[in-house]
């Protein structure tokens, strides 16, 4: 697994639009060289805000949308349409206006697919595992990037400290009990977030800079899931000023005056 890199942005503004010209790039790069791209996406306020920022880009359609695997990270096990759905978000800040091939947005099905929870996310893994391919050496595709956003307490994705899923190896699972609102969700587990080539932990705020500073030392991933947020190849952990407040100066690198 991959060393973090830290990059700090003046504010979450400023953090949402760096992230979104990143992942441009990112995504023409891998499409350059491999014909396509897959990417994971968060829910969450910076997680929204960076697909909304990559929307308005005047680059936005240097990627081609049509080649592009585009799965989540974490889902709100709610009805197809609900606001709280993070797939009704990203479709309303950023899928609505691109041309995804929609065979390619691999979604999490809520209660209204007739699926238990852990159908849904057995559903889900088998759609990941049909997705591997054998250089990916796992039940689940090597992910170009995966996003992810992290909570005060150090979760990402819907893995939260201490709770059962954290030691689940299966490829996607259910939760219940969510401490963050809604109770039940459907999350990747840890394996898969760590088989991805890059793993970027976006995170803004003041409450998130206790968590932060945990997630880049040599905290446990039970209590401190984010700790265990790395990537195969790169780890990034793009932050505003005020999330990386109680980093040591020497371990980030400002880039915005
Ligand atoms: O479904 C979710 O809620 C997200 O996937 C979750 O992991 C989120 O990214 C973090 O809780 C950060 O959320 P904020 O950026 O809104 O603080």
């Amino acid at each position: 697994m991959s060393v973090p890199t830290v990059i700090i942005h003046r504010d979450a503004d400023v953090l949402a639009k760096a992230v979104a010209a990143r992942l441009i790039t990112r995504l023409v790069d891998d499409q350059a060289a491999k014909g396509s791209a897959s990417l994971v996406l968060t829910g969450g306020t910076v997680g929204i805000a960076t697909l909304a920022e990559i929307s308005a880009s005047p680059a936005r359609d240097a990627v081609d949308w049509r080649n592009l695997d585009i799965w989540w990270g974490d889902e709100r096990f709610l009805p197809s349409g609900d606001s709280e759905r993070n797939e009704t978000g990203a479709r309303k800040a950023l899928l609505d206006n691109v041309d995804v091939d929609p065979a390619r947005v691999h979604v999490m099905r809520g209660p209204d697919s007739g699926m238990t929870a852990e159908e849904s996310a057995e559903a889900y893994a088998e759609e990941l595992r049909r997705a591997s391919r054998p250089e990916d050496h796992g039940p689940a595709p090597s992910f170009d990037v995966l996003m992810l956003g992290m909570g005060p307490d150090g979760h990402v994705a819907s893995l939260f400290p201490g709770m059962p899923a954290l030691y689940d190896t299966r490829p996607a699972v259910a939760v219940h009990g969510s401490p963050k609102p809604p109770p039940t969700r459907i999350t990747l587990s840890l394996p898969v977030i760590q088989g991805a080539r890059e793993v970027w932990v976006i995170a803004a705020g003041e409450e998130k800079s206790a968590a932060v500073r945990l997630a880049l030392s040599e905290s446990g991933t039970m209590q401190v899931p984010a700790a265990g947020a790395r990537g195969r190849q790169r780890t990034l952990f793009l932050l505003d000023r005020a999330a990386a407040s109680k980093i040591p100066a020497s371990l980030g690198r400002i880039s915005s005056p």
